[in-house]
């Protein structure tokens, strides 16, 4: 099928390029031409694991293109995706304007029945709202051309994202029109042939499911960071409750890791616009604002430890980080939780000397050049001259670290272990005083 697709960050790009490699034609437009420039050079903006061969074998055989021109994009597609992003504006609310933008510039183009489909995570009623600005943008031209506008929320998950997009868990889709039903079950085909993973409803319906649906891993994260912190206190091992809770399969073992708070470019600003559109609405989402507030209270953990085991004193000291990115297999530093920690070192007179395998140059974009970060090539360079060391990011590469070689290079030899990767006896016994989140036991030896 012609498919046209708005927006190539993370969603648009994935859902283009996996469109792409199930057959159909797909036309990517992004209003920054550097970023098209670079997808036609075969250059793949974000660190995606999986993406960069599907985009380059796809533009090379013609089933994807990339373009900053809108008309002959719209004129194209029989599907229409909207994949821009919703930022929280001043009020924590999504800011639409990029959406109802696209919308504005595909009625200044429409020429023929599409189908125009909404996969950013939008306030409930958004698609009223993109419909309106659409047949507005007709009205002004006089044209009678007819549409549908869908919504068909995305859940991929960075690091997976190309995954996630190939083989999704369900496919929702919001709409009152049978015709336009039809035609995204003909795209999606494709990723059903194992079993039918569509669920039909209404727009406004669809909606919410996105924003209940990251409320809900949200809620579940706070949920064991709350835990971690009675569990702290009482002198017990969130990591063994965690267990002992997860092999309930009614509450799994999925999203209950205790941590450092939960980042990235979803979970914050989704919780907030969820609270606020119920705060619209007059009901005070009470539980929305404690999931928040535990979060935001959980990504000062780390350096509270810190303080507390340098007895205060920061000023002059060196503290080497591993991990940068909000969750591993990202490049992505959006309200990471290592920008917390490292502004909070910052402003008490701490110097950071830190490795992330990927997140090195996103994260010279943000800070650019200071003395008081240094961004090292590998994990032990990081540790050269500091005094301890702090974790925050899980990758792979940082699950079994020589512990004997790490005391041997800290000045006050501490790990802070802000995803519980480590067994609190092995690095006391290799000589390093152990801090992690919600493991009292480990405290209380
Ligand atoms: N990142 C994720 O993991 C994820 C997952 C599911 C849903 N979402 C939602 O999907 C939406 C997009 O998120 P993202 O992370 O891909 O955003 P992003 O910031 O990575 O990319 C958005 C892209 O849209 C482009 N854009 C803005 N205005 C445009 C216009 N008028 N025409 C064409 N392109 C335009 C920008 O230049 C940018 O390249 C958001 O609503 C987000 O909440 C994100
Ligand atoms: O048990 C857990 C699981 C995750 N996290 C943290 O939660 C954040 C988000 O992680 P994850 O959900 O894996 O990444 P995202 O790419 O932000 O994906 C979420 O947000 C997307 C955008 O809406 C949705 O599409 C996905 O379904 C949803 O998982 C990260 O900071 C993680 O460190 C925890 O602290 N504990």
């Amino acid at each position: 099928m012609k498919v046209t697709i708005f927006g190539t960050g993370y969603v648009g790009l994935v859902t283009g390029a996996c469109l792409a490699e199930m057959g159909n034609h797909v036309v990517c437009v992004d209003i920054d031409a550097g970023k098209v420039e670079r997808l036609k050079k075969g250059e793949i903006p974000i660190f995606e694991p999986g993406l960069e061969p599907i985009v380059k074998r796809n533009y090379a055989s013609g089933q994807l293109d990339f373009t900053t021109h809108p008309a002959p994009s719209i004129e194209h597609g029989q599907i229409v995706f909207i994949a821009v992003g919703t930022p929280p504006d001043e009020d924590g609310s999504a800011d639409l304007k990029y959406v109802l933008s696209v919308a504005r510039t595909i009625g200044q183009h429409l020429d023929k029945y599409t189908v125009v489909v909404n996969k950013s995570t939008v306030p409930v009623g958004t698609a009223d709202r993109v419909r309106a600005a659409i047949a507005e943008e007709l009205e002004k031209r006089g044209a009678s051309v007819e549409f549908d506008v869908v919504s068909n929320p995305e859940f991929l998950k960075e690091g997976d994202a190309v995954e996630d997009c190939l083989r999704p868990d369900r496919i929702i889709i919001g709409s009152s029109s049978e015709r336009a039903v039809n035609v995204l079950r003909k795209l999606y085909a494709p990723f059903n042939r194992n079993h039918d993973r569509t669920v039909v409803m209404d727009e406004r319906s669809a909606e919410l499911t996105k924003y209940a649906a990251n409320a809900m891993l949200a809620t579940k994260i706070s949920f064991m960071n709350e835990i971690a912190n009675i569990a702290e206190r009482v002198g017990a091992d969130v990591e063994l409750v965690r267990q002992g809770i997860g092999s309930d399969p009614r509450i799994g073992y999925h999203f209950i890791y205790p941590g450092a708070g939960y980042g990235g470019s979803c979970f914050p600003k989704d919780v907030q616009a969820l609270e606020r559109t119920a705060r619209g609405v007059g009901y005070d989402a009470r539980l929305l604002g404690a999931v928040e507030a535990v979060n935001h209270d959980q990504k000062t953990k780390l350096f509270e430890l810190i303080s507390r085991h340098l007895d205060g004193q920061l000023k002059g000291k060196t503290i080497a980080l591993w991990g940068l990115a909000f969750k591993p297999n990202t490049d992505d530093m959006r309200e990471a939780s290592s920008r917390n920690l490292m502004e909070a070192l910052w402003t008490a007179g701490a110097k950071v000397r830190a490795f992330d395998p990927e997140a090195r140059e996103e994260t010279h974009r943000i800070y650019g050049d200071r003395e008081d970060l240094v961004l090292c090539d590998n994990a032990y360079q990081a540790l050269e001259g500091a005094d301890v060391l702090a974790i925050i990011t899980e990758w792979k590469a940082f699950r079994s670290p020589d512990f004997a070689r790490i005391r041997g290079m800290l000045g006050s030899p501490a790990i802070f272990d802000g995803r519980n990767l480590y067994d609190p006896v092995a690095v006391e016994e290799a000589g390093l005083a152990y801090y992690g989140i919600g493991r009292g036991r480990s405290l209380r030896r």
